[in-house]
């Protein structure tokens, strides 16, 4: 039995046998009254849409590191108290690898939001978020987020672009969420 282990955050994450271990990233998002900062993403992944900041966990460093600094790296802006506030876990059909998103929120952060390489930071009043511009899975769980809950959604994608399948929940305390590891949706779809 082969398990793989990770540093940091509440829950171990351990691969099944000869499944890979999910891909862990992070997704951080700066409000303030009335507004949201979103950057359009200019290279990689995502490359087009508008999202928050984030990206790969670093090995060795915890989720909330790893939120904090992609915030840093990609906005300039500093916020060392982020609140986990949600899980994505995106399966994308074909892809035995999940990737695993932390979602964070903060109102408190220092520096003034500049572009990076990869991203384009522009504030966002609540009306005007752009969703058709952003990840199709956007739409259905941030207003969770904008309420200030605490969210768990399992997205399954056909593409970049098609949602066949979801499931999206307001949890009590997102500390407590058992994470999957590995695709969970048995149903056959030819
Ligand atoms: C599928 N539906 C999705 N909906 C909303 N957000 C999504 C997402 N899928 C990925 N994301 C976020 O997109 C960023 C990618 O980051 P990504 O560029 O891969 O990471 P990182 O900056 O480490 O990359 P490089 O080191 O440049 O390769 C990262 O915040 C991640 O949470």
């Amino acid at each position: 039995m082969t398990y793989s282990y990770f540093k940091g955050d509440n829950a171990r994450s351990k691969a099944r046998d000869g499944m890979a271990p999910n891909k862990r990233l992070t997704l951080a998002f700066v409000q303030e009254a009335g507004r949201i900062l979103l950057g359009y993403k200019k290279r990689g992944f995502g490359c087009g849409r508008w999202n928050g900041f984030g990206g790969k966990v670093h090995d060795g460093e915890t989720v909330h590191a790893g939120a904090v600094r992609e915030l840093e790296e990609e906005s300039a802006l500093i916020a060392p108290k982020l609140d986990k506030v949600g899980v994505l876990m995106f399966e994308f059909l074909g892809d035995p690898q999940l990737m695993e998103v932390h979602v964070f929120t903060t109102k408190h952060y220092s520096g003034t939001p500049s572009e990076s390489e990869e991203m384009r930071p522009k504030w966002y009043s609540l009306e005007e978020i752009p969703f058709k511009e952003m990840w199709p899975d956007d739409v259905y769980w941030f207003p969770l987020m904008l309420k200030g809950k605490h969210f768990y959604g399992y997205f399954t994608f056909k593409g970049m672009n098609d949602i066949v399948d979801y499931k999206l929940r307001e949890v009590e305390n997102i500390h407590d969420v058992p994470i999957p590891q590995g695709p969970q949706d048995t149903t056959c779809r030819g």
